[in-house]
């Protein structure tokens, strides 16, 4: 297939776009490089820099594409709340702005990249696609408005598109792994003490409802979620739109991916408990039976330690070129 990668210079977009490439599909990236790396773009696929609201038009009329994986987007829920109009330009008019491309262009596939987050705090673990959709915070709310859109073209207009709700993905695939300017996610953080780039981690609330207080969360390694974009491209059904939750099934605690770091480090890490950070639930575990169901896929990668150890050799091999060790 020939196919158009949004964001392919950013974290799971590059993993997604390496794979792609190793399957043997021909991979145009468009990004603008706002939060992505021109080092993480991948052999082999051909780079477009620019805004995706800008040059998507252009790339797509240029020449017959199969699908587009749409991963460029603003994902830093602290700072929606704070900058709401960058969340709602940025993830929801680039989108349609994308959409009407698409159209124009009569491109037939569509792979979002959505969210968690669009569940808001959950009445039940583990979450289903069917449970309710009460965002918290705008990042979420701005990608439950393109899944929104995304059914009306795909009832309208007949495209065949899939929204994936990825839980926290983590871990590397070849050279491509989390190395963003401003890091807010866990793991990284943790083996960034562990590097020695920052003193030590705080554990954000140590009196949730959870076994050891701290949060849980399904770590989902991110060779795994590129599987399910492969598969939601071949599963893909004109005119129909469907939402599939992916995460490996398993709720782990602050304290317990800290601990694995600790372990696969072989480093002793240092902690402090801090108060609760705003905005953020208990517990969120994803239910990926409908995945399983429908797409045929399972998670291959759920240890969390393997998780753990691909993201650690990732950071060790980029070593002085990450955004972090710049800084220190
Ligand atoms: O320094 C830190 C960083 C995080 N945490 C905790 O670790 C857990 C995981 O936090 P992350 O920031 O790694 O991930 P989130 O669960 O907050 O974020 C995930 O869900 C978000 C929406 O809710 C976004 O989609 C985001 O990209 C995705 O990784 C949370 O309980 C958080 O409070 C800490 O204790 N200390």
């Amino acid at each position: 297939m020939r196919l158009l990668v949004t964001g392919g210079a950013g974290y799971v977009g590059s993993v997604c776009a390496t794979v792609l490439l190793e399957r043997g599909h021909d991979v145009v990236i468009v990004d603008n490089l706002s939060t992505g790396n021109v080092d993480a773009v991948p052999t082999g696929a051909e780079f477009v820099e620019g805004d995706v609201a800008d040059v998507a038009a252009r790339v797509l009329g240029d020449g017959r594409f199969d699908g587009v994986l749409h991963f460029a987007a603003q994902s830093l829920v602290g700072e929606s709340v704070e900058q709401p109009a960058k969340y709602w330009q940025g993830n929801v008019v680039t989108t349609l702005t994308l959409l009407e491309a698409m159209r124009e262009a009569g491109t037939p596939k569509l792979v979002f990249s959505s969210t968690a987050a669009t569940y808001g705090e959950p009445e039940r673990t583990p979450i289903t696609e069917d449970d309710p959709t009460r965002p918290t915070n705008p990042y979420g709310a701005t990608k439950l408005a393109i899944d929104h859109a995304i059914t009306s073209y795909a009832d309208a207009y007949g495209l065949a598109a899939t929204s994936l709700r990825y839980f926290n993905v983590a871990g590397a695939y070849r050279g491509a792994g989390e190395n963003r300017v401003v890091e807010t996610h866990l793991i990284p953080l943790v083996l960034q003490v562990a590097l020695g780039q920052r003193d030590k981690i705080s554990v954000f609330g140590t009196d949730w409802p959870t076994p050891d207080g701290t949060a849980v969360r399904d770590y989902i390694h991110v060779l795994d979620l590129a599987d399910a974009h492969l598969l939601a491209l071949d599963h893909a059904t004109p005119g129909a739109h469907t939402v599939y939750n992916l995460g490996s099934g398993a709720g782990f605690s602050v304290r317990e991916v800290i601990s694995s770091c600790r372990r696969v480090t072989g480093l002793p890490i240092a902690s402090e408990d801090a108060p609760r950070r705003a905005g953020d639930p208990a517990v969120l575990v994803a239910s990926s039976e409908r995945a399983m169901a429908d797409l045929g896929w399972q998670p291959k990668h759920t240890d969390l330690d393997v998780i753990v150890a691909d993201a650690w050799q990732y950071l060790q091999e980029l070593g002085d070129r990450s955004h972090a060790a710049r800084r220190s």
